[in-house]
């Protein structure tokens, strides 16, 4: 592995190039950093659904890009036949995953300008266009997340993070962990403690990876000692990311966040939520929200090793859900949101924001 990776801006979860999609096959991580092309939109599909891309910001980006290959597959001549083969392709890519917002956003946003076309040919080239720019936007985003959540943070704060909300998940820079990266260019001295975020470790093989090759002092706690660690007083704060969040305030995060919340609430530590507003639904209710469970292998064994007997029964959830009453703050481009939510979310979204 080069040791002199730079996990910062100048490195790309996912990218557009030469009319193919460019992403780094996160599965291999921490042990191999290997960067995959796509021809075809099938192949996105297959990514976001076997996580080689993941984070909820790179999924919407990752499945604009996927409709981009689709307006280059397509053997349409007419506006009509284009858009017609696009619907059938964001059927497909929205399929993937059900719990994050953005690939929804993401995949609405291209259609709604796909429609603007006139001729097939406009149309390929609005949707190209579109997904770059949304790919250049994640990064200024999050880049202006950052200074808003960067004065939340002191100097020499040890902050605990869950899963990974880095430069991986986004297209460059991250959200929770571009919150930090912005506290450490604004001139506080900050360590990180990663959780491991079991099953599929996000923690130890993303976030340490990302924050060591970026130069943190970042230690890694298995999942079970998230309370060891508030009660030792080895935590000052919490920021994670999100995959949805709800006008009311509930946020659907990574499997584990719930616990962390309540575990900094009995811990008067503070808990934040770094996210975009592109994470944010103001339509559908916490109950309506689909949580996504995936295969019972990937908590009966790491990798090919086998850690529980054969036949027993498995419960995998990907996220749950954090009450607003847990949450110190939602960290986004546009401001901080702090209780009452219901009140202070909508107004995120207001012009002179
Ligand atoms: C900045 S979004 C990152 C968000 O997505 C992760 O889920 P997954 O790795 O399954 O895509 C996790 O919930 C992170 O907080």
């Amino acid at each position: 592995m080069d040791k002199n990776i730079a996990i910062d801006s100048s490195l790309r979860t996912v990218e557009w190039k030469d009319n193919k999609v460019v992403m780094i096959e996160q599965t291999k991580l921490p042990n191999e950093l290997i960067f995959v092309e796509y021809d075809d939109f099938n192949q996105v599909a297959n990514a976001i659904k076997t996580l080689i891309v993941r984070g909820a910001p790179a999924i919407g980006v990752s499945g604009a890009f996927g409709l981009g290959l689709a307006a280059l597959q397509s053997k349409a001549t007419t506006k009509e036949e284009l858009l017609s083969d696009l619907e059938d392709a964001r059927k497909i890519l929205f399929a993937t995953r059900p719990t994050a917002v953005n690939l929804g956003w993401g995949l609405e946003k291209i259609m709604n300008v796909a429609k603007t076309g006139e001729t097939a040919e406009q149309i390929r080239e609005i949707v190209i266009s579109t997904a770059k720019k949304m790919a250049e936007e994640d990064i200024q985003i999050n880049k202006a997340m950052g200074k808003n959540g960067a004065i939340l943070f002191d100097n020499n704060d040890t902050i605990m993070t869950h899963c990974n909300a880095g430069a991986l998940a986004t297209v460059a820079y991250g959200t929770a962990l571009g919150v930090i990266r912005a506290t450490r260019e604004s001139g506080k001295n900050v360590k990180v403690i990663a959780t491991e975020t079991r099953p599929i470790q996000q923690g130890s093989r993303l976030t340490a990876f990302e924050l060591k090759h970026d130069g943190f002092d970042v230690s890694l706690v298995p999942d079970t000692a998230v309370g060891y660690s508030m009660a030792n007083g080895l935590v000052n704060k919490v920021v994670v990311g999100a995959d949805r969040i709800v006008k009311t305030g509930h946020v659907f995060n990574k499997i584990g966040t719930y616990q962390v919340a309540t575990m900094a609430k009995q811990h008067g530590i503070p808990f934040y939520v770094a996210a975009p507003l592109s994470t944010i639904d103001l339509k559908t209710k916490a109950e309506d929200v689909i949580i996504e469970m995936r295969k019972g292998s990937e908590v009966t064994g790491i990798g090919d090793k086998k850690t529980a007997p054969d036949d027993i029964g498995v419960i995998n959830p990907a996220f749950d859900m954090t009450p607003p009453e847990l949450i110190s703050g939602i960290i986004t481009e546009k401001g901080v949101a702090t209780a009452p939510y219901e009140k202070s979310i909508p107004k995120l979204f207001e012009a002179n924001n």
